[in-house]
């Protein structure tokens, strides 16, 4: 079963008399386990799809069941619940606590979550050992990057989603972190899905949705062995 059942989901934002449909009738899966990317031009609906489906916005109709939950139903209360339990966020600009240490920035993010990967732990698997007790700026872009994604996977999220992840690294550290999201997925079986406007990278992803005008306009599968 996919983790992710989105079904019909609109979201209209009304400004003055004016109604935006951002999302316009939007169906589609996500699998755990799977790297997904959403594509499409600038106001196609993307980051209203990703705020929708981490609980950090509702749609206007439709459904979205996310690991089991409604969310189109939850309460305040429940919304954050889900995010904070079932989804790890990473941005284009990392959003790191300047005044903690890499670990201290993975485990302030976990801290009171059961089963939680220790943060020397997660860092060491996205390759920054030895690199615990650095702050931020003593980071380079993609290593700062990659501590945003240990601090997202150190919850051990159902979904991992990430806007623009590499919009502010250069393409061959975007490239890495873009490989480390894929094994990420692989090794956490978590659904990750990634926003992005670089189309090249969608030869990583096992799925690449298309959105265009609010409404998907292809959703296909990238990889060989997934066909
Ligand atoms: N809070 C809001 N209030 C009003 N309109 C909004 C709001 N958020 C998004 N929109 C509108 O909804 C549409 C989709 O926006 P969205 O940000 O989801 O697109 P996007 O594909 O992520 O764009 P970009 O690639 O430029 O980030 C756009 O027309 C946008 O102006």
């Amino acid at each position: 079963m996919a983790l992710i059942a989105a079904r019909d989901v609109r979201r209209v934002y009304r400004t003055g008399n004016v109604d935006v449909r951002a999302l316009d009738g939007v169906s589609l899966n996500i699998e755990s386990g799977q790297l997904t990317t959403i594509v499409g031009p600038s106001g196609s609906g993307k980051s209203t799809l990703l705020n929708i489906l981490g609980g950090t916005d509702q749609p206007t109709s439709g459904s979205v069941v996310c690991d089991g939950v409604e969310i189109e139903n939850l309460s305040e209360a429940g919304l954050t619940k889900y995010r904070r339990e079932r989804v790890g966020f990473v941005f284009q600009f990392y959003n790191l606590i300047p005044t903690l240490t890499a670990a201290e920035n993975v485990g302030i993010a976990c801290r009171g979550i059961k089963g939680a990967i220790e943060p020397s732990e997660i860092l060491e698997t996205l390759g920054l050992a030895g690199r615990e007790r650095s702050f931020p700026h003593e980071l380079s872009g993609g290593q700062m990057q990659r501590v945003a994604i240990a601090r997202a996977l150190a919850k051990r999220p159902a979904l991992l989603l990430c806007d623009e992840p590499t919009g502010a690294l250069d393409s061959k550290t975007g490239d890495e972190v873009m490989r480390t999201l894929r094994q990420a997925a692989e090794t956490s079986n978590a659904a990750v899905v990634v926003v992005t406007h670089n189309e090249g990278y969608s030869r990583l992803a096992d799925r690449v949705v298309r959105l265009r005008d609010g409404k998907v306009s292809t959703a296909r599968r990238m990889l060989e062995t997934d066909i």
